[in-house]
This record gives C-alpha cells, structure tokens and sequence, in this order.
C-alpha cells in the first residue's frame, strides 16, 4: 500500500512519496523533512523538544489559570501555543501542543497533569481485570486534535508539523506507577513477573498510540515523533523482548502514510540500535552518547536527531556556542541530521539563549 491509497489528502499529500501543489510542495522541500529523508539541506533543521511551554512567558500568559490537561482540548489555545516558539525561535518545525496522558485521558482514565510533578494516575493499571479499562481509542475521542491540527497547517504555511505520542513503555509505567517514578520499580516487576498481562498491557496500549498518531497525520501532521522517554532504564535484552514487539506495532501502523518517524528516549545509548531497528526514519539522541558514535550504534539508512544538553542553555553565550559546535562537528559527517537538545527544554531556560541557538546553527550550517 503507498501513502496515495490512503483515504486522506493532506498528511500523504503535505509528505508522501509525491507531494502536491504550492505550500504542500514548500513543505515537503522543508530542511527538516529534507534532512530526516537524508537527502541534502540548505541547513541543518533546528527544532527543540518541549519548544513550547514554561520557558516562555506569552506561554505561561495565555495558560494563566487554564489546567495542562484542559488547554490540550481547546484547538484554539492549542494553535496558539504551538505557534509561539515557530514566531518567536524561527525554528524549522513545529510541535503539536499536546502531552503523552491526553490519549489516556480521552479514553477515559482517571488521570491528571499535576504542575511540577506529571501526570497522576487516580488507580494504576496492575491486574487483568484494571486492563479492560483501557479500551480502543477512535477519532472522535480526540477531535479537538482534528480541528486543533487543521487550524494549525493553515497557520503555520511551509513550515512542518510533527506530531507525537508517548511510547507504550512509557505510557505503561505512567499507568502501572500511577505517577512519575525514579526506579520504575511497580513497572518491572509486572514486566517480570507476569509477562503475559504485560505482553497484553502493551499492546493495548500500542493500538491506542497507532491510533492517536493515525489521527494526528490524517489531520495533517509532516511526522510523528514516539517519545519513549523513560525506556532507558532497560537493558537491551529486556527492551528487545518485552518492549519492541509493542513500538514495532505503532511504527508499523503509521508506515503506511510515508510521513517521517522519529524515535527518542532519554538514557538509551545501549538502546539506540533497537530503536532505529523498531521503524524508525530517525532515531533522536540524548547529550550522554556524541552524534558520531551514535550514527555508528544506530547503522545506515536512519537520520539521527540531537543533541545539545539541555543544561548547558544555563552557561554563557560563548560556552552555549562551543558546545553547540561540538555537537554540530560530531553530525558532519551523518547523512541527516536535525539539531535538537538532547531532552527538553529546561522551564526556566532564558527564552533568548533558544533564539540565538537557531541562529546559530542555521548561520554556521549554511551551504
Ligand atoms: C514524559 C512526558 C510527559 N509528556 C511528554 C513526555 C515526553 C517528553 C519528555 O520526555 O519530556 C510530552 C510532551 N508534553 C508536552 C509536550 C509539548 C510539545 C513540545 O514539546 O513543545 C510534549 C512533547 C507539554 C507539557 N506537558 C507538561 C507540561 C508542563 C505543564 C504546564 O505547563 O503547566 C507541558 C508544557 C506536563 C508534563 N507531562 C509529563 C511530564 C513529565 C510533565 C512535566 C511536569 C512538570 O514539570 O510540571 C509527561
């Protein structure tokens, strides 16, 4: 099946195999869904993970007294959000607006997104009777998503939209936790001791992200980034058994559109050639592991994305500036690279340590 045969227009027609006419022709030419094709740029494509948020104050001014949760519904809210860093940064793509529980939500999950802590679950998910409360996502649980997404492409002109969905690892450790957690501890011990209820678990959840990503592309998003933020805290071994036949199934799902996947966890150095294996496009990279040594991990035929530390943007100018060529002298070599910080940014990064970081790399990439 190619993207054309797909029942939709704009997502096949904005990335797939041929684009259109116009603006849809200037997005598909974008350097950043050029680069994560690995075809050349005219410089490399800088957007940054959590661009928008707390770091910016026309963010925190329009959030004032709206919860986290509540402003994903609210497509205008929504657009304006995720317009603000495209304004204000000029960074070469745009993020939806959204988090990682909302899908979990929409399904009806007793969850909130508590400030300063994450997302809370009301009863955890540990048993095979808590299993049947998570039920199939369809499209009309999200359609805030729908219209948020279509006022957005007409908005944001050339410049691409990527969608995003936690990783059933992650979604299952928010679920079986009930909240953040450090060790991850209530997670293990159910994908140890009861393999067949996990094997479950994230499946279940791997079809409730195919379909939020499903949703998101048909809606028009350029491409889709999976965050397996916390799946580094697995061995290969482990990550290769219990985890991968779930993100294989949410990669496979979306290969059918064409549009570009990204894959990204944090502290996944051990990981990184797994995660290109499950069907990435482009595999995103953490500041622990150099982009060189990374292209070696992750094989041929995969862009890689990073990978600047998020905690350096507290440095001065000049050290922003060094590390940032360290970063950009270790990816010369990579056929695509799309520049990124190696996790988000930080809430209380100077907003202009970001814009100037653009800059910076669209000026000494230039070819
Ligand atoms: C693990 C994870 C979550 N959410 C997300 C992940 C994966 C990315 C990662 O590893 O950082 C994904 C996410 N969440 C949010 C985005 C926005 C898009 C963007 O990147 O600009 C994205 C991509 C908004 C958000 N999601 C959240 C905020 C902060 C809430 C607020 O502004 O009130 C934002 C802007 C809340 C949230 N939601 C989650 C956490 C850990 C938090 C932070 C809690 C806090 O420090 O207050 C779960």
């Amino acid at each position: 099946m190619s993207a054309n045969d797909l029942p939709h227009a704009r997502g096949s027609a904005r990335t797939g195999d041929t684009p259109a006419t116009g603006r849809q022709t200037e997005t598909y030419d974008s350097a950043f869904l050029r680069a994560c094709r690995r075809e050349p740029v005219p410089h490399t494509p800088v957007w940054f993970m959590r661009q928008a948020g707390r770091s910016l104050p026309e963010y925190l001014k329009v959030r004032e007294g709206i919860g986290m949760l509540d402003s994903c519904m609210r497509p205008e809210l929504v657009t304006e959000i995720t317009l603000q860093p495209v304004r204000r940064h000029k960074v070469d793509a745009a993020i939806y607006f959204s988090d990682i529980v909302v899908p979990l939500k929409a399904i009806g999950i007793d969850l909130d997104i508590k400030p300063g802590v994450g997302p809370v679950v009301a009863e955890p998910i540990r048993t095979r009777e808590d299993l049947r409360r998570l039920r199939d996502l369809t499209p009309d649980d999200v359609h805030y998503v729908t219209e948020a997404i279509g006022m957005l492409t007409r908005e944001l002109g050339p410049t691409p939209l990527i969608g995003f969905a936690g990783a059933p690892y992650t979604l299952a450790s928010y679920l079986v936790e009930g909240g953040p957690s450090r060790n991850h501890e209530n997670t293990k011990a159910l994908m140890y001791g009861d393999p067949e209820l996990w094997a479950d678990l994230l499946d279940r959840l791997a079809g409730i992200t195919a379909a939020f990503l499903k949703v998101q592309i048909e809606a028009g998003a350029s491409a889709v980034q999976l965050f397996d933020s916390w799946v580094g805290s697995l061995a290969p071994a482990d990550y290769r058994r219990s985890v991968m036949p779930a993100s294989v199934k949410v990669f496979d799902a979306v290969a059918p559109y064409g549009v570009p996947r990204i894959h990204f966890g944090v502290g996944t150095g051990e990981l990184l050639g797994l995660m290109g294996e499950a069907g990435a496009d482009v595999v995103g990279v953490d500041w622990r592991v150099p982009m060189d040594e990374a292209a070696r991990r992750v094989g041929p035929g995969k862009a890689l994305q990073g990978n600047l530390d998020p905690a350096v943007l507290f440095s001065t100018p000049e050290a922003v500036r060094a590390k940032t060529g360290e970063v950009l002298d270790a990816a010369a070599g990579l056929e695509g690279h799309i520049f990124n910080l190696g996790h988000g940014v930080l809430p209380t990064t100077d907003p202009d340590a970001l814009t100037r970081l653009v800059a910076d790399v669209h000026e000494r990439t230039a070819r």
